[in-house]
C-alpha cells in the first residue's frame, strides 16, 4: 500500500521531526509511506474571515494538486468521525482488500482545511474534539497508522 500524508508548512521542530522519521522508519515494513509538504500561506493573528478563507483555499489547492483521482482520501478534521485503533485498523484493510492500493491522509494548516478539500476527500477523521497543532498531529497520525498495521497482522504491540 503506498499511503502519502499531505501536510501544510515545513517541520520546524527537532525533537517531532526524530518521532516521525522513527515511525516512517517502522512502517517501512508494511507500506510505502511518503510525507508530502505543501507551503503554507503566512497566517497573522488579525485577518478577517475573508482571509482567512483565502489562506484556506490556497493551501487547499495545493494539497488538491498532490492527490490523483485513484487516491482515497483520508482528511483529518475536529469535526470527522472518531474510530478506535481497533476501527482504524479495520479501514486500512478493507480498504487493500478491495484493491486502493493508493491512499492520502491530509492534515490542514493552522487554520484548518478548505472546503474543496473536504469535499474531495473520501472521509472525514477525528483524533477526539481537541485541538492538536498540525505538525504534532503528523506523529499521532503516523503512531496510530503503524498500530493499525500491527493490529491487523496480529503482532504484540503494547495496549
Ligand atoms: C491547528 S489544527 C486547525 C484548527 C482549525 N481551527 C480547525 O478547526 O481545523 C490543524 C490541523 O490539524 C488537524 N487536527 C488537529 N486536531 C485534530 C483532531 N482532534 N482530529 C483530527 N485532526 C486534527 C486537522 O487536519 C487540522 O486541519
Amino acid at each position: 500500500m503506498n499511503i502519502s500524508i499531505i501536510c501544510v508548512g515545513k517541520l520546524k521542530e527537532k525533537y517531532l521531526k526524530q518521532g516521525i522519521d522513527e515511525y516512517v522508519k517502522r512502517l517501512s515494513g508494511y507500506a510505502k509511506v511518503e510525507i508530502i509538504e505543501v507551503p503554507d500561506e503566512k497566517a497573522p493573528e488579525n485577518l478577517s474571515d475573508q482571509e482567512m478563507e483565502q489562506v484556506k483555499q490556497k493551501e487547499g489547492e495545493r494539497i488538491l494538486a498532490k492527490i490523483s483521482d485513484d487516491t482515497y482520501v483520508i482528511a483529518l478534521a475536529i469535526e470527522g468521525k472518531m474510530k478506535s485503533s481497533e476501527e482504524l485498523a479495520e479501514s486500512l484493510d478493507k480498504l487493500a482488500t478491495y484493491g486502493k492500493s493508493k491512499m492520502a491522509f491530509v492534515i490542514g494548516g493552522s487554520l484548518g482545511l478548505s472546503k474543496q478539500v473536504m469535499q474531495r476527500a473520501d472521509e472525514a477523521l477525528s483524533f477526539s474534539k481537541m485541538t492538536f497543532p498540525h505538525q504534532l498531529m503528523r506523529l499521532i497520525l503516523l503512531e496510530q497508522v503503524y498500530r493499525a498495521f500491527r493490529i491487523n497482522r496480529g503482532e504484540p504491540y503494547h495496549k
